[in-house]
């Protein structure tokens, strides 16, 4: 995508923050993060993206509502070719997304997680912002949609980015030029970029086994002075309270530590962050994460105890996520 002139700035001054190397690294990053195909037909999705029909110059493109639309006049074969082609990138996990007509009802209303979050940002007007684990990039339009400068996504599944590149497809360069997505892991970040204004990290710590390192990683991506936004699973329970669930958590094979939000505050104080304050905790339920046209595996119901809603059926409790926002120090 061209880089819009008010923005040519801006991009340098994150590539004097070290993001060149990072690039230059890139073409690497992309053919093994891309060459992974860790759940299906990469090439299918590369073709399916690229075969979503031309769209008219007018659309209306809305980031700023629950669902992120663009409404577009389509044929009704046309319709039918992008639903079909839309279709072949399944499981669609985060949206909900409206495009050119085509409802994608995904398995989670990210609309509801972006509700708890965004009355509690500083204002994301103007601001660079980076979405670790930010899935297909839902988020980050929604971020864009509230007036971000420049928002980034980096997110290693390959199904992610292109379903991010087939909402793009829609979207259209002309009226979103700032919203990018780069198929990379936390652990590819350059050390101490000291670039971004707002940092999100959402439904990803669980699924680090350092932590730790993990918050000091999304430390150093911020500008003095920033702010990091954190999601994740939590227990109930005090500062002292933390569970390491055994092989599987609520069927997740991948799930490491799940502190107290009183804990999860003095693991950010520990790690340098200051002003940290829970500011939503709340039960997952299985109207927010549910099996869908667009999700036809198994949910959030199918993984908790049939005889008892409030445990995982490993017995856990059942996933309650806590919203806890903090400053790297000026
Ligand atoms: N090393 C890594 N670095 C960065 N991302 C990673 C890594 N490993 C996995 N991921 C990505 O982290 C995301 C976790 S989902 C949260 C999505 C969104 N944020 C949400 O809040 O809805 C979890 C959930 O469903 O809540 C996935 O997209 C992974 O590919």
């Amino acid at each position: 995508m061209p880089i819009a002139p008010e923005h040519r700035d801006l991009y340098r001054a994150f590539l004097d923050q070290g993001l060149d190397t990072w690039l230059a690294r890139l073409p690497d990053q992309l053919a093994r993060g891309l060459d992974r195909q860790r759940f299906g037909d990469l090439p299918a999705w590369e073709k399916a993206v690229a075969k979503l029909p031309a769209l008219p110059a007018t659309r209306r493109v809305d980031l700023t509502r629950d669902t992120v639309s663009v409404e577009a006049e389509l044929s009704q074969s046309q319709r039918r070719q992008a639903e079909n082609l839309l279709r072949k990138l399944v499981p669609w996990r985060k949206g909900p997304y409206c495009l050119g007509g085509v409802h994608i009802d995904t398995e989670w209303h990210s609309d509801w997680k972006w509700q708890r979050v965004a009355p509690h940002l500083a204002p994301l007007k103007g601001r660079r912002v980076l979405d670790v684990g930010g899935g297909n990039g839902y988020h980050a339009w929604r971020m864009a949609g509230a007036g971000a400068a420049f928002v980034l996504v980096i997110d290693p599944s390959p199904r992610f980015f292109w379903q991010f590149q087939a909402v793009r497809h829609f979207v259209g360069d002309a009226d979103d030029h700032r919203t990018h997505f780069l198929p990379v892991g936390i652990e590819e970040v350059p050390e101490r970029l000291a670039f971004f204004d707002t940092v999100f990290s959402m439904g990803v710590l669980y699924h680090r086994p350092s932590p730790l390192e993990h918050l000091v990683q999304l430390k150093e991506t911020l500008r003095p002075g920033g702010e990091l936004v954190l999601e994740t699973l939590v227990v109930e329970g005090d500062a002292t309270t933390v569970l390491l669930p055994g092989e599987r958590y609520a069927a997740m094979p991948n799930v490491y530590f799940l502190p107290s939000s009183a804990a999860l505050c003095q693991w950010l104080e520990r790690c340098g962050f200051e002003n940290v304050r829970v500011v939503d905790e709340a039960v997952t339920t299985t109207d927010e994460q549910r099996a869908t046209d667009w999700m036809t595996f198994q949910s959030l119901a199918d993984f908790l105890d049939p005889d008892d809603p409030t445990r995982t059926r490993e017995g856990y409790p059942t996933p309650r996520r806590a919203v806890v926002i903090a400053d790297r120090p000026g």
